[in-house]
């Protein structure tokens, strides 16, 4: 079974898309991790990527990455087919996406504002990456975002002291500070309770509009991709099996992502 609904393809049609990936196939010795994957997103679409354990999710990612190298199709990033990069463009593109993750991946001793800062790392000189030694535009860069994402506050208050739910906002203002124009999240509200999920999700959400950041973001909380991602695209065993607005997409439907062994049935 197979839902591409019309809707879904003007939408990604409408503006010319942060992302696109055509066709892409990934297989790892004998077996398809992914077979002939197809989507857009537009610049200020979030996305939530559903599928089972082994659908695929994270050799999306890592393919966007080009962490992984498709055996066929292309990716396209901001008007980029990211396998026609060179060594130094490959380094400059892997730099732009901004990266989200359920553990954080902040460095816990650090503060907010330097977490933050590590956003800046890939425009700032060799000489102040190096030495971490920022300008006063990039710290009042990274203090913006850490106000955007209500944590102007605890600027200066290590990243272990503060709850899971600041550790992902100060991720977001890292992201911010960065400037991407494509955001990855992998699953990043897996390890927060209900109320600090939502406010992630909002921000996250909030972010995208704001800045016209395209965001792909696994997850596996069905009730939370309808309520707050534009678009549901999901996946089964390497296969596209649904890309549609989020308002339209059943109950049913998401059951047969996870459930549904019709689903399996080649498209
Ligand atoms: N490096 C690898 N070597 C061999 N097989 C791999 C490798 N990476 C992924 N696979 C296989 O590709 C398929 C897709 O895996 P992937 O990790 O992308 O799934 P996923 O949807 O991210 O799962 P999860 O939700 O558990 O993270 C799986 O069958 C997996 O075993």
């Amino acid at each position: 079974m197979t839902l591409i609904t019309p809707a879904a393809e003007m939408t990604a049609a409408a503006a010319a898309p942060a992302l696109r990936l055509d066709a892409i196939t990934k297989t790892f010795g004998s077996a398809i991790a992914l077979d002939r994957v197809s989507f857009a997103i537009a610049p200020g679409e979030v996305v939530a990527l559903l599928g089972p354990s082994g659908a695929g999710k994270s050799t999306i990612f890592r393919c966007i990455s080009r962490l992984a190298e498709v055996d066929a199709g292309t990716v396209t990033v901001l008007g980029r087919d990211i396998g026609a990069l060179d060594r130094r463009a490959l380094r400059e593109h892997r730099g732009a996406i901004g990266l989200i993750f359920q553990q954080f991946n902040l460095i816990s001793r650090m503060n907010a504002i330097d977490n933050t800062l590590a956003g800046r790392l890939g425009q700032v000189p060799t000489w102040r990456a190096v030495t971490r030694c920022f300008s006063r535009e990039d710290r009042q860069i990274a203090l913006a975002a850490l106000d955007r994402v209500g944590l102007l506050e605890k600027a200066y208050q290590r990243a272990d002291s503060l709850s899971g739910g600041q550790q992902q906002r100060v991720a977001i203002a890292r992201v911010l500070a960065q400037r991407s124009r494509l955001v990855l999240a992998d699953e990043p509200v897996a390890s927060l309770d209900p109320a600090s999920a939502a406010n992630v999700l909002t921000v996250l959400k909030d972010i995208a509009r704001e800045r016209s950041i395209a965001v792909l973001c696994a997850l596996h909380q069905t009730d939370l991709a309808c309520r707050y991602a534009d678009r549901i695209v999901a996946m089964r065993k390497g296969r596209l099996v649904l890309d549609a607005p989020a308002a339209a997409v059943s109950a049913a439907e998401l059951d047969a992502i996870y459930y549904d062994t019709a689903a399996d049935a080649p498209g």
